[in-house]
């Protein structure tokens, strides 16, 4: 944005400018009074145009180095280093360009302006979805004039019907791709290993089941720690049923809905029996695994251990790519088949069958672990020169779940529930003797994402969020909602 308080004949210029560089010239021209602010003009203006669309002169790649105004270009406005409210804008033959400020430029294709534009006729208010036949739009389009106005960009198109489309700037500015200027959307993840046994995340179960606040801070802890404890929960799967469905509807599996499971083999998985079972995550079999699940330990009676672990795969994957490079590159990249064949009725692997990698990226960023080497399928798939390689980063892997510093060791009791993103912590519990009952169910990962989502836009709106709230708000959310 350019600063405010510059004089308002320039202001009024662009207000009324045609957005063309001949416009913007001709108007800011006549205001030049020395030559002094000529020549910071012709340098601004130099700087100016090959900033906006300076064409690499072989490449069709993006806009990068800077090259003289190409000859078919009007001649480029001569601008001062204008201070206005109102970002500038401009066109050329194939984008609009947004001078944010005289450093700060936005380039939008034309036929994406028009692809994004949110009027009643072109986006559904009520459901956010796309009423505009994208395949209508000629690829050439160009709009007829673009004027900055102080609700947003203006943009006249060329049609039989007229059509006007307005742009908000905190809008255009968070979809900036070129060059990309919104923050990244990330979350900080809280990493954690086995201290965090000195506060770990807790809600009580009386706050969620009040009201969405308290439901909120259960399911934001979830997504800065990757778990979160409900303490006061009634010791019954009727209440615990209760629970899960304040986050969403249950993901039924081979298991069931909800889960009510003892060691008696029920269902054809070591789940089922008094075995220790180390750490993993759930589900690795399907092709996309569950996202959540809830665990409550009912009953434990005549007997001992049966103790819950919970480790931070994201905490100790960190620790791994320090450590060991090479082994965090190739679990990155080799995909682990897996399995679930303990029912007759049931044979599950992940499409494609091959897997997917233990620790799985996307632009760079960790965003998933699977790992449970009970259910891991026959390496069929494993270049010969890499079989040794495997072996030795997953035992560096193994090496760093099961140290004292990573493992979280805690004891359930009837009353207190756990909730784990089966996508980053792994669980895991020690062996027991005697009758030992546990509760609880799947949630899907878009589901619990959907219902965060929807308590972060009721309790902690973005910026754009509330600056959106009053306007073009239906059903309580704006078209211009950053997630849409
Ligand atoms: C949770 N519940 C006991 C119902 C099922 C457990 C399934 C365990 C399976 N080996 C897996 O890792 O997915
Ligand atoms: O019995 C438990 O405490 C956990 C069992 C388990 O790891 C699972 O169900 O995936």
């Amino acid at each position: 944005m350019l600063r405010a308080g510059t004089s308002s004949s320039v202001r009024s210029c662009l207000a009324r400018g045609k957005g063309t560089a001949q416009a913007l010239r001709t108007c800011l021209q006549e205001r030049c009074a020395t030559s002094q602010k000529r020549r910071a003009n012709a340098i601004a203006e130099r700087s100016l145009h090959s900033t906006i669309f300076s064409r690499p002169a072989s490449s069709a790649t993006a806009l990068s180095r800077p090259q003289p105004p190409a000859p078919q270009h009007e001649q480029p406005p001569h601008v001062l280093k204008p201070s206005l409210d109102l970002p500038i804008s401009s066109i050329d033959e194939r984008k609009v360009a947004v001078g944010w400020d005289t450093g700060t430029w936005s380039r939008y294709h034309h036929v994406w302006l028009r692809d994004h534009c949110r009027c009643p006729e072109c986006f559904h208010p009520i459901t956010k979805q796309r009423l505009l036949n994208t395949f209508d739009i000629p690829p050439d389009i160009k709009p007829v004039q673009v004027t900055s106005k102080s609700e947003g960009l203006e943009v006249k198109w060329p049609s039989s019907q007229p059509h006007t489309s307005l742009y908000p700037w905190s809008w255009l500015r968070q979809n900036s791709y070129d060059p990309p200027l919104a923050p990244p959307q990330t979350i900080e993840n809280i990493l954690w290993g086995s201290k965090i046994q000195q506060a770990p995340p807790t809600v009580l179960y009386e706050d969620i089941m009040a009201g969405d606040e308290g439901l909120f801070k259960w399911l934001s802890s979830v997504d800065h720690f990757g778990f979160c404890f409900v303490t006061g929960v009634p010791p019954t799967a009727e209440a615990t049923e209760e629970l899960v469905n304040r986050v969403a509807f249950i993901r039924e599996t081979q298991y069931g809905r909800f889960w009510d499971f003892t060691s008696d083999l029920a269902k054809g998985d070591t789940a089922y029996t008094t075995m220790a079972l180390g750490a993993h995550t759930d589900t690795t079999y399907f092709t996309d695994p569950c996202g959540l699940q809830l665990f409550h330990l009912l009953e434990h009676s005549n007997g001992t251990g049966g103790a819950t672990l919970l480790v931070d795969g994201f905490y100790v994957a960190s620790i791994l790519k320090e450590l060991h490079p090479s082994a965090y590159e190739i679990l990155s990249r080799v995909p682990v088949p897996a399995h679930a064949a303990g029912e007759p009725s049931a044979l599950f692997t992940p499409a494609p069958k091959t897997g997917y990698p233990v620790l799985r990226h996307q632009d760079g960023e960790l965003f998933q672990v699977r790992w449970n080497n009970d259910d891991r399928s026959v390496m069929r798939g494993l270049e010969p020169a890499l079989v040794e390689e495997w072996y030795d980063a997953i035992r560096k892997w193994h090496k760093l779940l099961t140290s004292a510093d990573s493992e979280y060791w805690v004891q359930l009791s009837p009353g207190t529930a756990v909730l784990v993103d089966n996508h980053r912590v792994l669980h895991g519990r020690s062996a027991f003797t005697g009758k030992r009952r546990m509760c609880g169910a799947y949630l899907g990962m878009d589901e619990y994402r959907s219902k965060l989502a929807v308590l972060t836009e009721k309790y902690m709106p973005s910026a754009l969020e509330s600056e959106f709230a009053q306007q073009s708000s239906v059903n309580g959310r704006s078209i211009w909602n950053p997630l849409l």
